[in-house]
This record gives structure tokens, C-alpha cells and sequence, in this order.
């Protein structure tokens, strides 16, 4: 039976699919209430992920990512309703130009939003553990949400089993190697979209940067350390650090 038309959970209606990842489908929604929302639909035999979604996510309130409401089923699916972020992925939004020189301030508001995300994770024990352009949605000005909680979990996590977690251009080399993960793999992460941003393309791992006059490739070069002593772990510190070199107030 087609997905769209169902209703979920408390009245919750499914209008139309709006993403798509390697876990799920996620579908625009809307509430009995006519609030707009979001429905994260898992294969049956990913409940787990749902579930660590849910776990993770539903204490989280913060203005720059998506609240978690509901753990529910679809067709009995695993699924969650999620707050609607609106606008489009840096992927879509960025896949043809370079967002720095294109859309210098919007994008810069979208790097800020990023890091206020991350700086209230960090502060709250977490790490998020896949930052990546899929993963952002950001408005036409620039302010963004960070979606997609299904890989984060506490900081400096032990798993009973070396895991890589994250995607392949965007995964610190920790994470590469199935370590334990801190704030500066998320950072990390931040440093390769700053890249991406100044050179419209994501670096491979260890490539050396082309020249750049940009004062923001300074801190694209340390946010990428592949040493992660070496890297800054401070998302506060990043924020200030990008406001600073970019010319802009605080
Ligand atoms: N709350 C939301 N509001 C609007 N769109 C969303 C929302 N959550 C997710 N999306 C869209 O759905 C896509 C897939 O969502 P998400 O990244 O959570 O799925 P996933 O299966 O965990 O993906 P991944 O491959 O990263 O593990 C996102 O790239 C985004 O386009």
C-alpha cells in the first residue's frame, strides 16, 4: 500500500516523500493540528536504529536541530515524527557552485548554525557523528538545522566492536579507523564543508589544499588536522574563529 495518504502515530498524515538516506525514507507529514512535520520511516530490520534515534534525540531542544516528538510505526515500519526543517540540503543548495564565493553571507550563517548545533551536543555529552551536506537544511538566507541523530551517542563511546562510523569525504580519520569519538570528529566535518565551500569540491583525505588568498582557509587547514590532539574540539571557539577571519561581527 503507497505510504503517502497514511496516517501515523496521533493523526499524523503523510503527504509526500522530502529525503531519502542510506537508513530511511523521510516523508513531509502533517499533523492533526495542520502543523507541517516530518515522518522518518526505517526497514523492519533497522528498528534498532529508530530506536537509538529516539534515545538519543528526544531530550535534544535547540533551535538548530530538529526535534525527535514521536517513536512510532508505519504499515508497521519503524518510524519517527520529527520537526519539519525547511529548505533544501547544502547538497542540493551547493552541488554546482562553490558556496563561499556564490553565497559568502548565507553560507557563513549556515557554518554558524552548524556550530551552535554542535557547541550545544558537545555541552550535552554528545557527538553527532555524521556531518555531512545531506544532513544540513538550510533556508534561502542561510539558517540551517541539523537533521539525523541515528548515528550519535555519547562522546568518546567504547563499542563492542570497532565501528566506522559517518560517511566516506566527510569522516575524520578517527572515525575512518572505527575509533572512539569526540567533539573534533565533528569538527572535522565542519572543515571539510568549509573546504568544499572555498574550493567547490571535497578534498580526498590528506590532499594538500590548492592556494587560497581566503582568509578562511586557515581554519579549514586546522579543522582538518588529521592528528585529532592537534584539531580544535571547541565548536564555541570555531564559531568566533570563523566570525573573526571572515570579517563579520559576533
Ligand atoms: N526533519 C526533517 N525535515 C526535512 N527534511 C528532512 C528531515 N529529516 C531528514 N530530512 C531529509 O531526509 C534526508 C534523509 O534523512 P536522514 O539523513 O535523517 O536519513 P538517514 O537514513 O539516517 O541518512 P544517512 O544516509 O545519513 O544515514 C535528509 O538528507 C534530508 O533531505
Amino acid at each position: 500500500m503507497p505510504l503517502a495518504g497514511q496516517f501515523v502515530g496521533d493523526g499524523v498524515r503523510l503527504i509526500r516523500p522530502v529525503g531519502r538516506g542510506s537508513h530511511s525514507v523521510v516523508y513531509f507529514a502533517v499533523s492533526k493540528e495542520g502543523t507541517p512535520c516530518a515522518v522518518k520511516i526505517f526497514p523492519l530490520h533497522l528498528a534498532a536504529y529508530a530506536d537509538r534515534e529516539y534515545e538519543n534525540a528526544a531530550p535534544l531542544d535547540h533551535p538548530r536541530l530538529v526535534r525527535v516528538l514521536e517513536r512510532t510505526t508505519v504499515q508497521d515500519q519503524p518510524a519517527l515524527v520529527v520537526t519539519l526543517a525547511r529548505g533544501e540540503t547544502l547538497f542540493d543548495r551547493y552541488a554546482a557552485r562553490p558556496a563561499l564565493t556564490e553565497e559568502r553571507r548565507a553560507f557563513l550563517l549556515t557554518l554558524v548554525h552548524l556550530l551552535d548545533a554542535l557547541a550545544y551536543l558537545h555541552a550535552r555529552g554528545m557527538v553527532h557523528r555524521d556531518i555531512k551536506p545531506e544532513n544540513i537544511v538550510a533556508e534561502p538566507d542561510g539558517s540551517a538545522k541539523l537533521v539525523d541523530f541515528d548515528l550519535s551517542g555519547p562522546l568518546h563511546e567504547v563499542l563492542n566492536a570497532p565501528t566506522r562510523m559517518g560517511t566516506a569525504a566527510f569522516q575524520s580519520p578517527e572515525a575512518y579507523r572505527g575509533e572512539p569519538l569526540g567533539p573534533e570528529s565533528d569538527l572535522y566535518g565542519v572543515g571539510v564543508l568549509l573546504g568544499w565551500g572555498l574550493h567547490g569540491s571535497v578534498l580526498e583525505p590528506g590532499e594538500t589544499p590548492p592556494h587560497s588568498d581566503d582568509p578562511l582557509s586557515h581554519l579549514h587547514i586546522i579543522l582538518t588536522r588529521r592528528d585529532p590532539a592537534a584539531r580544535p574540539n571547541n565548536a564555541l571557539w570555531a564559531r568566533a574563529e570563523l566570525l573573526a577571519l571572515a570579517g563579520l561581527p559576533y
